[in-house]
């Protein structure tokens, strides 16, 4: 009966209001790192597989780019040819970032690989090159250290939970920074080498206590006790599976790329905070509602809206025009918020 109705206490926050957000720092940050004249950065963006997901994520890309001054050139081509074009993007001045879908060859992740590392690390958006990941995994944030005024590129997908989840305050910032997670308990439910394990990583080395739960089973990432440790560890969890991690969870996230897996709501901590990035829903919304406190139903356009901020910091990270004084240049560099 209507009468008797309790309000419903769970807040379900949508992507696109953490996107705009992000959107409007990453237009404010482009007029400080570039001068109007130098025209509209372009992103190329190479589609070699005939993936229904990645020509739809395409198509949202480019909407995303061309509403916020960016332009987005998607250039299809088949796997043959694909190597040569990202070699002539490399090297193409009017190119200021550079993607391309993954996966292209689907039996064989070593021919994947072989591409990542053939865009180039000035123009490597996505954060996928082996500078870029050895850093994040490593925990080391720059690019030019002991200057520290060019920023590395983390990858899309797991940045975009970050910023998730300092838009919900889960980052907490009476901590230092690099230590905002320290004292949540998070668990990640997919472990792939572009979302998962990265993501896993990300997390921990902010601080948090991290079950990273795949089909293979459960490891622990963390910086261990009193997150003494400078970057984060890995630890099995043999024989542990969701039952055991979800009940200590403060935040879930999932990222299974299946229709029929649901995420299990009975064993999720009563006022969880809960996030869903799989193109399919991993949450069974109605019930995750009378469970959690905060449900972010899907975050691929915080995603798209990290690939522009990804793609202005490659901007800031080139070399300065000639003149431009080393204070200058880190005046450039800060016009980054955090992270
Ligand atoms: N929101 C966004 O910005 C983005 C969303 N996606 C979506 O995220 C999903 C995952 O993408 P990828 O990581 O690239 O896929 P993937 O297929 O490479 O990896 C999925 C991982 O989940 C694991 N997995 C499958 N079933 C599981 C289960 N029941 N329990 C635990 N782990 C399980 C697999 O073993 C695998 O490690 C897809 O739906 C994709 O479309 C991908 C990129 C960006
Ligand atoms: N190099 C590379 N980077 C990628 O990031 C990448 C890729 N290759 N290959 C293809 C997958 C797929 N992908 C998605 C992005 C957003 C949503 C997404 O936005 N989903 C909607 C929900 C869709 C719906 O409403 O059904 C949302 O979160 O709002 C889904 C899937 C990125 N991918």
């Amino acid at each position: 009966m209507a009468s008797q109705e309790v309000p419903k206490t769970c807040k379900v926050i949508l992507a696109d209001t953490i996107a705009k957000k992000l959107l409007a720092e990453v237009k404010e940050t482009l007029a400080s790192v570039q001068s109007p004249e130098a025209g509209k950065p372009t992103l190329a963006a190479f589609l070699a597989n005939d993936d229904p997901a990645a020509g739809q994520y395409a198509d949202w890309s480019k909407k995303t780019c061309e509403e916020n001054g960016f332009n987005f050139d998607l250039r299809k081509v088949d796997k043959e040819s694909l190597e040569e074009a990202v070699v002539a993007a490399n090297e193409d001045d009017a190119v200021d970032g550079i993607l391309v879908y993954y996966p292209i060859w689907r039996n064989n992740q070593q021919q994947d690989r072989y591409i990542q590392e053939t865009v180039a690390l000035s123009k490597d958006v996505e954060g996928l090159c082996h500078t870029h990941l050895f850093n994040m995994y490593h925990n080391v944030r720059f690019l030019d250290p002991p200057a520290n005024t060019k920023k590395s590129i983390l990858p899309c997908t797991p940045l975009a939970i970050v910023k998730a989840l300092e838009h919900l305050q889960i980052y907490n910032p009476i901590l230092a920074y690099g230590n905002r997670l320290f004292g949540k308990t998070i668990t990640v439910i997919n472990r792939s080498e572009v979302n998962g394990r990265p993501l896993a990583a990300l997390l921990a080395n902010d601080g948090a206590t991290v079950y990273s739960v795949d089909i293979t089973g459960v490891q622990l990432f963390t910086r261990g006790s009193g997150i003494r440790a400078p970057r984060h560890q890995v630890h099995d969890k043999e024989g542990w599976g969701l039952k055991d991690v979800l009940p200590l969870s403060d935040v879930v996230i999932s990222g299974v790329p299946t229709e029929d897996f649901k995420v299990p709501t009975d064993l999720i901590r009563d006022g969880a905070v809960c996030i869903n990035f799989s193109s399919y829903r991993n949450f069974d919304g109605p019930a995750i509602k009378e469970k959690a406190s905060i449900y972010v139903p899907s975050t691929g356009k915080v995603t798209i809206a990290v690939l522009l901020r990804n793609l202005v910091r490659l901007i800031a990270n080139r070399p300065r025009p000639e003149g431009t004084s080393e204070a200058t240049e880190k005046a450039r560099n800060e016009a980054f918020k955090d992270g």
